[in-house]
């Protein structure tokens, strides 16, 4: 029987029943390793389905699939690539994890050289990346750079100015280091942003402000071109993704405004949960876990979105952070051998903080008319010292929306019935570290790599962003694209004078 077929002769259980049945479902549908656990009981698994999705991963070849993505070995064939992010946090192929060392042992070089005054005195880091290049730095600082009290951090990716303009009014242009991060070192964000802020600090009087430059790049060559000092480029493997490449150099904001160790703790976080994903049986292992129940609701019960919503202030942006990594992961039409997907790929993933969310759109979650899979991240231990009572209040929020998605509750009156079963995943961490993160992430990586072997997707390139590109340039000159009436009369509108 095919998977699907098995899927749909599946018997839904309600949720509550599920624990009814089964004294040690909590303990059977959960996961914990160093300091973060994973709750996964709240969702419909249950033996059979476990097995169903264990035959689909056979049928897939995940065992093999993921030894090769460890191997270093080519597992984004449209672009002849590996995909080496675990190369960074010590897994992978002798080669490339050498290589990731040593390119390492270089920025931190650079993050020393920073520190011990080699650029004179610095207060401010500009850095300019957009996409990978900037979320993964942003969520990191912004989670864990709060208590930073030297060098302070400012993230700019958009290339409308005002983004940049606003920095730029707070920081002073003498005292200011640029990072410029691009993977590619051709997005025009990015370097239109850069120039700006050349002629910002020339503007200022700033000495040679090109020397103010540090790359964060795959193509120093590019950078080189573009007038960067080799002694000033930080390079990283053309087979670290752009979405997965906050642990090179592109992560050197965070290792500037954490200072190494910091930095180090994260690898070590994410090197856990490599070990974890490897080594752990399936029915224990929280990344698989968990692409089953996204693959659950997507093919079972049509889910087109899941939710996340971090109970912490510190985590409020892993939602922008999973938006790029999941739907440019594995929002995508095509098997990996090229032929067309006729069942549905990733779900949008959307979400925000608790307990600010609540009042604002848990009202669908509860009552509307799809089933959205939601997933709270919380912690037990604080990121401020205010009274306890804040912290006690956050985690009961959490805990009781989970609760309260699953139990329902009826009234006579429909408007007020609440029919529950809804599903929820609850990751409670010790608390907010570097550790913990880069744990977190690197479950988030996983994830969307064993949902894209379910999916039979390559989750590693991203063509879908190029149409968009293209024309955005050929509106600028460069290129010979026919618009329809509808574009042209926009551009009209916004561009001509009278
Ligand atoms: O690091 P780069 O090469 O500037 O690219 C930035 C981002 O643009 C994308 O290519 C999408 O346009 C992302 O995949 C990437 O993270």
């Amino acid at each position: 029987m095919s998977f699907f077929d098995r899927l749909s002769n599946h018997n839904e259980t309600k949720l509550l029943s599920l624990f009814d049945q089964d004294a040690q479902r909590v303990e059977n549908f959960s996961v914990i390793e160093k300091g973060v656990y994973f709750d996964f009981s709240k969702n419909t698994l249950d033996a059979d389905l476990i097995s169903i999705f264990k035959d689909l991963f056979e049928q897939r070849n995940f065992e093999q699939r993921r030894g090769d993505l460890f191997a270093g070995k080519i597992v984004n064939p449209t672009e002849g690539r590996a995909a080496e992010h675990s190369a960074e946090r010590g897994h992978g192929n002798v080669d490339s994890v050498a290589m990731a060392k040593a390119l390492h042992l270089r920025m931190r070089a650079m993050v020393e050289a920073v520190e011990a005054g080699a650029f004179g005195e610095i207060d401010h880091l500009l850095h300019i990346g957009i996409g990978g290049s900037a979320l993964g730095p942003k969520l990191l600082m912004d989670a864990l750079g709060r208590e930073n009290e030297g060098i302070d951090v400012h993230i700019v990716s958009n290339i409308d100015g005002a983004a940049l303009q606003e920095i730029f009014k707070k920081i002073d242009p003498a005292k200011t280091l640029i990072a410029v991060a691009s993977k590619t070192f051709t997005t025009t964000e990015t370097l239109m942003n850069t120039q700006s802020a050349l002629h910002w600090m020339e503007q200022a009087g700033v000495a040679d402000p090109m020397g103010r430059i540090i790359a964060l790049t795959a193509a120093p060559d590019k950078a080189v071109e573009w007038g960067v000092d080799e002694s000033r480029i930080l390079p990283f493997s053309e087979t670290v993704g752009g979405r997965y490449s906050l642990w090179c150099s592109i992560g050197f904001p965070a290792a500037i405004g954490l200072g190494w160790a910091g930095f180090e703790e994260l690898l070590e976080g994410a090197s856990m949960m490599d070990r974890h994903f490897q080594n752990a049986p399936l029915h224990k292992n929280a990344p698989v876990l968990a692409a089953m129940v996204d693959q659950y609701y997507r093919q079972a019960r049509g889910s087109g979105s899941r939710a996340v919503f971090a109970y912490d202030e510190r985590l409020r942006l892993l939602p922008d952070y999973l938006q790029q990594l999941e739907m440019e992961s594995n929002g995508k039409s095509v098997h990996v051998d090229g032929t067309f997907v006729d069942y549905p790929t990733a779900a949008v993933t959307w979400g925000g903080v608790g307990t600010d969310a609540q009042h604002a759109v848990f009202q669908l979650l509860h009552q509307g008319s799809d089933i959205i899979p939601v997933e709270f991240i919380v912690s037990k231990t604080p990121g401020h010292d205010l009274d306890a009572a804040h912290h006690e209040a956050l985690l009961n929020n959490c805990f009781a929306q989970g609760a309260a998605l699953m139990a329902g509750e009826a009234n006579e009156d429909n408007a007020r019935s609440y029919a529950g079963n809804r599903p929820s995943t609850t990751i409670l961490v010790d608390d907010v570290d570097p550790f913990t993160l880069g744990a977190l992430i690197a479950y988030y990586e996983h994830r969307c790599f064993a949902n894209a072997v379910l999916l039979d997707i390559n989750p590693f390139d991203q063509f879908g962003v190029e149409l968009g590109k293209k024309m955005a340039k050929a509106m600028g000159g460069e290129g010979d694209v026919k618009f329809d009436a509808s574009t042209q009369k926009l551009m009209q509108l916004a561009f001509d004078e009278d």
